[in-house]
């Protein structure tokens, strides 16, 4: 079963520990239905993510993934519980924009040029030109889109989008970085790409990360943590420590190691499967 909280204080040096980046204490959300036949989409979450963290969400379809980082970003009201996002609500840390969020569609406008997409959002806090397009073209550059500042999104490659909105999402300099299965429409070439590119990016920027995914090896190659959902009711079965080294590439896939984190998330996954689906 999951881990509890860690200790709030450091035994080495008696100092307060930094506080939990999330923190979700018996969280749980249920959907109303014009059926009268609500949906518990989460019950009894409890959860911490320690800053610096990748903490990879998996779990079958309708377990409730989007709704947890839907809930963490306030785009849903849970309906029992408590959590809190670098220790406010999630609505406070929505206004202070503290975390950026990439939805499994790129959402980039397409009238927009793949530059003035990455600078809307520091368009809409009232960010002067310059600097957001200054902040726009060092995300691009991150994320490897030097040269396509003047493009249009439907003149990008999938893959590209994707890098697009997650320099979209980076522009806002966030702490904390939300991503819903950024990579699932994409090719299984496009996608290991876009996943060394994204451990190099993590380890780099020292963001915390929160990804949703379907795949144990996305799950495993790129997380230092995996939580195991299962559905009806969306639970968590279990957190798994993913203590491969930081710097990663892709042929860890290969490692004992490697394959024994994925056997023990697999075993989750079976162990929260419903065969009358
Ligand atoms: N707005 C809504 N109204 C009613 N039920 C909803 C709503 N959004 C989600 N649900 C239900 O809540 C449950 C959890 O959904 P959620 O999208 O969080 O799961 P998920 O694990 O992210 O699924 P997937 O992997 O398919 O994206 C599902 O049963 C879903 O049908």
């Amino acid at each position: 079963m999951h881990s509890p909280s860690p200790s709030r204080t450091n035994g080495a040096t008696g100092q307060p520990a930094p506080a939990p980046i999330v923190e979700a204490r018996s969280l749980s959300l249920v959907y109303p239905t014009a059926d009268n036949r609500p949906v518990t989409a989460l019950s009894e979450v409890d959860l911490t993510i320690a800053r610096g963290d990748f903490v990879s969400l998996i779990g079958p379809s309708g377990c409730g993934k989007t709704t947890l980082l839907r809930v963490i970003a306030d785009l849903e009201q849970p309906t029992g519980g408590r959590i809190t996002v670098e220790g406010l609500t999630p609505e406070q840390a929505r206004l202070k924009r503290l975390y950026g969020y990439v939805f499994q569609a790129p959402a980039l406008y397409p009238w927009r040029t793949v530059e003035r997409n990455v600078m809307l959002p520091l368009e809409i806090m009232g960010i002067p030109r310059a600097e957001r397009q200054a902040r726009a073209r060092e995300e691009l550059q991150r994320v490897g889109l030097s040269g396509f500042e003047r493009k249009f999104p439907w003149q990008l490659s999938g893959g590209m989008q994707q890098r697009a909105s997650i320099a979209r999402a980076l522009a806002l300099k966030p702490d904390l970085l939300l991503m819903d299965e950024p990579f699932g429409a994409l090719d299984e070439i496009t996608r290991d790409h876009l996943n060394l590119h994204l451990t190099q990016l993590w380890r780099s920027t020292g963001k915390t990360c929160v990804f949703v995914t379907h795949s144990i090896a996305e799950a495993v190659f790129l997380s230092t943590r995996i939580v195991v959902m299962s559905p009806r009711p969306g639970r968590i079965l279990d957190v798994i420590d993913c203590d491969l080294p930081r710097e990663r590439t892709l042929d860890i896939r290969e490692s004992p190691e490697f394959a024994a984190i994925a056997h023990r998330v697999r075993d989750g996954l079976k162990e929260g499967h419903s065969y009358d689906d």
